[in-house]
């Protein structure tokens, strides 16, 4: 919580002038039932309108001067509470943007994004409330209490007795709506799970008719977040007329004492009013309490939530400030390398020895889960070896700053994402700075201007979802087409042409060849691999043979058996 209010305290100046403001507003508040009493004891008592008139007009200046401090502060509570919660957001996106494949593990897509909006947005309003209400409202007890002190001792006495009770109570509502209110954003994060892997499967939940089955599944969620919601608002409820009960006991008691105080002469009439003032603010204020806790209990289970964020490890590979930034030539190597996913027993892959020289082309084929993506996140470090070590241009990549390495590699991974907005920036993404001509060179690398150009906008056309949905294999094109525009010197290809029928992979694969770069290409046809320079044949996460297409199908019968198999297929 300590570490979430530094944030706050990035606005000291606007964070001081509405505490002042605050502290202006309680004085006030604490003064106005002494104006009062002075108004009921020599004004009305005495008959003296000119005291009334006089001291009323005090009571109305004041009162005004608190009106316009509660607007300003108002002002300056949002300015901090609205720049601590951009910041938090900030933070939040950039330690998101560093986490390792680790932390993706821990945090699913869906609980980030509930914890860097909405999270975000209780602990706007803690600091809102904080700077509005939250210590006025102790202020006040005490202020209030030494105030009625000044006034009548022994009725104020009632009032201390008190307060510990009340305190007792509210801290005990507070305790239980910690919990309370990290379950309700507990069971968010799982409604919006599910929100989101409904939209994303809307197609193949209408193709399975299973309509009903994730409608069952989104109410139980919807309605034990209303349940756990209903049970944190009970909570809060309850605390407040139990705290309008208790309180309105107090003042009877003050009354009844205030009335003996009357009749044997130890009180006088304005006295006990200020008391009563006091005790009925007081109970406004710890009412006002009842809804802090509630703020505060939000607060605080999000602050704990976004905390695990901003604490979680990040890639520390990116700290290497010392790190060899130079160009590369593009020459990999890979020696005796494992890499074993957290918490996995056994290795995704395993003693990985291969060596690439510069501008080579290196096929990599296998079946499924073979360990060929595993691979290829080494070597823009997206994973660090568990054993072993990988080389560019003869240099452990251990020793290279991992942005610049980062900046000479261009990786399609095997889920293609476009972002929505127009086909030009998409491919401009690739290099924030490329020219139009830069574009279209890389999308006619890519095989893809011709297609692009009979769209109705050509370039400008607009994609996602306010634009147009691509083919599988046009987002595969435009996303090759967004790493080549960054002429990387090592392009890596993790299956990004299984939707591309034969001919255009071909023209596609002379294109790339023609490049100055080393090109790493996993593919499941061996067809799309026959004119590397090597290929790796990958079998539950080790090398099993390489080679060019001619000595593999000489030499591995491994090889010869898929060669075989997907020479039949293509056949029937
Ligand atoms: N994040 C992960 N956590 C745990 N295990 C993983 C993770 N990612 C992959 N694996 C496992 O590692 C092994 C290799 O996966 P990898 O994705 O590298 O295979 P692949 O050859 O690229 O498969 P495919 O051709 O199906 O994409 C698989 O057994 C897979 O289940």
């Amino acid at each position: 919580m300590r570490r979430i209010f530094t944030y706050a305290y990035t606005y000291k100046t606007s964070m001081y002038i509405g505490l002042f403001l605050m502290l202006v507003e309680l004085v006030v508040e604490l003064i106005q039932p002494l104006f009062m009493a002075k108004i009921i004891d020599d004004g009305i008592l005495q008959e003296d309108m000119t005291t009334v008139a006089i001291w009323g007009g005090i009571l109305v200046a004041i009162s005004l001067i608190a009106f316009v401090a509660g607007i300003i502060n108002s002002f300056f509570a949002a300015n901090v509470s609205q720049g601590a919660g951009y910041d938090l957001r900030d933070d939040m996106f950039r330690k998101v943007q560093e986490f390792t494949s680790k932390n993706f593990q821990r945090f699913a897509t869906p609980t980030l994004i509930t914890r860097m909006t909405n999270d975000v947005t209780q602990i706007q309003n803690l600091i809102f409330m904080f700077m509005r209400i939250a210590l006025r409202a102790p202020l006040f007890i005490i202020g209030g209490l030494v105030m009625a002190f000044t006034v009548h001792k022994e009725l104020a006495t009632i009032l201390l007795l008190s307060v510990p009770v009340m305190l007792l109570f509210l801290f005990w509502i507070l305790t239980k709506g910690v919990t309370y209110f990290r379950r309700v954003q507990e069971k968010l994060d799982n409604l919006n799970t599910i929100i989101r892997e409904n939209l994303a499967g809307i197609r193949l939940i209408k193709g399975f008719n299973r309509g009903d089955y994730e409608e069952s599944r989104f109410q139980g969620a919807n309605t034990s977040l209303m349940n756990d919601n209903k049970r944190a608002l009970w909570l809060m409820e309850l605390a407040m007329p139990m705290v309008m009960l208790s309180m309105n006991l107090i003042i009877l008691v003050i009354l009844w004492f205030g009335a003996i105080g009357l009749n044997v002469g130890t009180a006088q009439a304005g006295e006990v009013v200020a008391i009563i003032n006091y005790a009925t603010r007081m109970m406004f204020t710890f009412s006002v309490f009842t809804f802090l806790i509630m703020v505060f209990s939000r607060g605080k289970a999000s602050a704990n939530r976004i905390t695990e964020i901003l604490d979680a490890e990040g890639e520390t590979v990116d700290d290497r400030a010392d790190g060899v930034n130079k160009e590369i030539q593009g020459a990999i190597g890979f020696q005796e390398v494992n890499y074993t996913y957290p918490g996995m027993k056994v290795p995704a892959i395993e003693t990985i020895n291969f060596e690439a020289k510069a501008g080579e082309t290196i096929g990599i084929l296998g079946e499924t889960g073979s360990g060929k993506s595993t691979l290829l996140h080494l070597i823009p470090r997206l994973q660090e070896a568990s054993g072993g070590q990988v080389f560019i241009d003869g240099l452990s990549i251990e020793h290279y700053d991992v942005i610049a390495l980062r900046k000479q590699i261009s990786l399609i991974p095997q889920e293609i994402h476009l972002f929505s907005g127009t086909v030009m920036e998409n491919i401009q993404w690739g290099k924030n700075d490329a020219s139009e001509e830069e574009v279209i060179e890389a999308a006619k690398d890519a095989q893809i201007h011709a297609f692009i150009s009979t769209l109705p906008d050509g370039y400008q056309t607009k994609l996602g979802q306010k634009g147009i949905t691509f083919s599988g294999g046009q987002k595969q094109r435009l996303s090759i087409a967004r790493a080549l525009i960054r002429n990387p010197k090592i392009l890596i290809l993790d299956d990004s042409t299984s939707a591309l029928d034969a001919h255009t992979e071909s023209r596609l694969m002379t294109s790339l060849r023609k490049k100055d770069c080393t090109v790493l290409i996993v593919a499941q046809k061996i067809s799309s691999l026959k004119a590397a320079d090597m290929i790796l044949l990958m079998h539950q996460g080790k090398i099993v043979g390489s080679g060019d297409h001619n000595s593999l199908l000489r030499y591995n019968a491994y090889y010869q058996q898929v060669y075989q198999s997907q020479q039949e297929t293509e056949a029937l």
